[in-house]
């Protein structure tokens, strides 16, 4: 399979790097970037040395829809509305990591990102790519729509009771801790060492661009009336997403049914890993694709809170895209993806 990645150098392209130089069915033909051309992977990122040394390259579509069997495409917003357009064409498969082509149409990504995204007929040629929920249409398309990181999380925690009408999905709070690799590379104020460390802070409070995705995803794929209460946080800490759910048991609701939702759901699902009653640690998915999920039932309110962690730039980002690609080729979901967390 050639692969080709556009925004290589950033930390999801990056990720993208480390994980398809071992997998086994992988042969990345070129990777590109917007402005370090000339450049070498190993000038960008020295522990590549010896490793993955290729020229970063001036993004080509042309190029691009000859060389490659499939490109990823790991930009800021707005960049992938603009290329896939010349990339659809022909045998090219393309995964796009950004949120471009997650939202219905193109005015719900404007009235949340606050800028444009691609026409309507490419936006509905996209499947969103939740691997372990929408693997069938997955395998069907061209054009991928990577989840975000924190959707990730809070999907594979939601989706399981959604589904099986367990909780009211008007009542649903997440509380979500995203490490500080997820805002990408590039330097700014909001994630300067002096900034985070030692600090913990909520931001884009009632208006984070994830909350249409999410909420979006669980109406689509359980036909469930859904509003929810998103509110990201900034930890000190470089990879990892910790999403704490809360919702309103339906009546009659029991643990047990819980607990049979969710083995009902995740039942031959190498990536997810069912935990209930104990507190996952960011650290035990470290560098991996899994994604822990526990819950607890509290009697006294008659809510259910769900804890789930990921790797944010792993299962949140590159991992699945890969998990995703593996689908899409038809090769079993865990190929190159075999790998144990990073402990401690
Ligand atoms: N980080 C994470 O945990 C996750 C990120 N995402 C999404 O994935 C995408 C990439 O994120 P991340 O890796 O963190 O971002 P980074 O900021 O680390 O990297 C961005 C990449 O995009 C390239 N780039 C920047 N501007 C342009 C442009 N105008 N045209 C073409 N390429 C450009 C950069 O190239 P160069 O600097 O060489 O010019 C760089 O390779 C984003 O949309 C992000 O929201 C999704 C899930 C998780
Ligand atoms: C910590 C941090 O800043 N995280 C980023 C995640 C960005 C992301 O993944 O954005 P899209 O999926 O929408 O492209 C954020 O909250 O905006």
């Amino acid at each position: 399979m050639n692969i080709s990645i556009i925004g290589a150098t950033g930390y999801s392209g990056v990720e993208l790097v480390r994980l398809l130089l071992t997998h086994p069915e992988a042969n990345i033909v070129a990777v590109y970037s917007n402005s370090q051309t000339g450049k070498t992977m190993q000038e960008v990122y020295p522990h590549l040395m010896h490793i993955f040394t290729d020229d970063l390259a001036e993004i080509d579509c042309a190029r691009i829809r000859e060389e490659a069997d499939i490109v990823f495409i790991a930009t800021p917003s707005g960049v992938s509305g603009r290329l896939v357009p010349q990339l659809l064409d022909g045998k090219l498969k393309v995964i796009d990591v950004s949120g471009d082509f997650r939202l219905a149409t193109p005015d719900l990504y404007q009235q949340w990102y606050g800028k444009e995204t691609a026409g309507q007929e490419y936006i509905d040629k996209a499947v969103y790519g939740l691997s372990e929920w929408n693997a069938e249409a997955i395998k069907e398309t061209k054009l991928l729509a990577n989840p975000g990181c924190y959707p990730t999380a809070t999907l594979l925690s939601l989706l399981p009771l959604l589904q099986e009408n367990l909780i009211d999905g008007k009542s649903i709070i997440v509380d979500a801790k995203s490490g500080v690799t997820g805002a990408g590379r590039g330097a700014s104020l909001g994630t300067h060492f002096c900034e985070v460390n030692e600090s913990i802070s909520a931001y884009k409070v009632g208006k984070h661009q994830h909350t249409p995705e999410i909420e979006q995803t669980l109406t689509q794929l359980t036909g469930q009336d859904v509003l929810l209460s998103f509110t990201p946080h900034l930890v000190p800490m470089n990879r990892g997403i910790l999403t704490t759910s809360y919702a309103s048991l339906k009546d009659g609701v029991t643990v047990e049914k819980i607990a049979g939702a969710y083995a009902k759901a995740y039942e031959g699902k190498p990536f997810v890993r069912l935990r209930p009653g104990e507190y996952p640690k960011t650290k035990e998915v470290y560098g991996s694709n899994y994604c822990d999920i526990a819950w607890h039932v509290d009697e006294r309110t008659g809510r259910v809170i769900i804890l789930a962690v990921i790797d944010n730039v792993v299962k949140g980002a590159a991992g699945q895209a890969v998990q995703n690609m593996n689908l899409m080729f038809g090769l079993p979901e865990t190929t190159g993806l075999a790998f144990t967390p990073v402990y401690p």
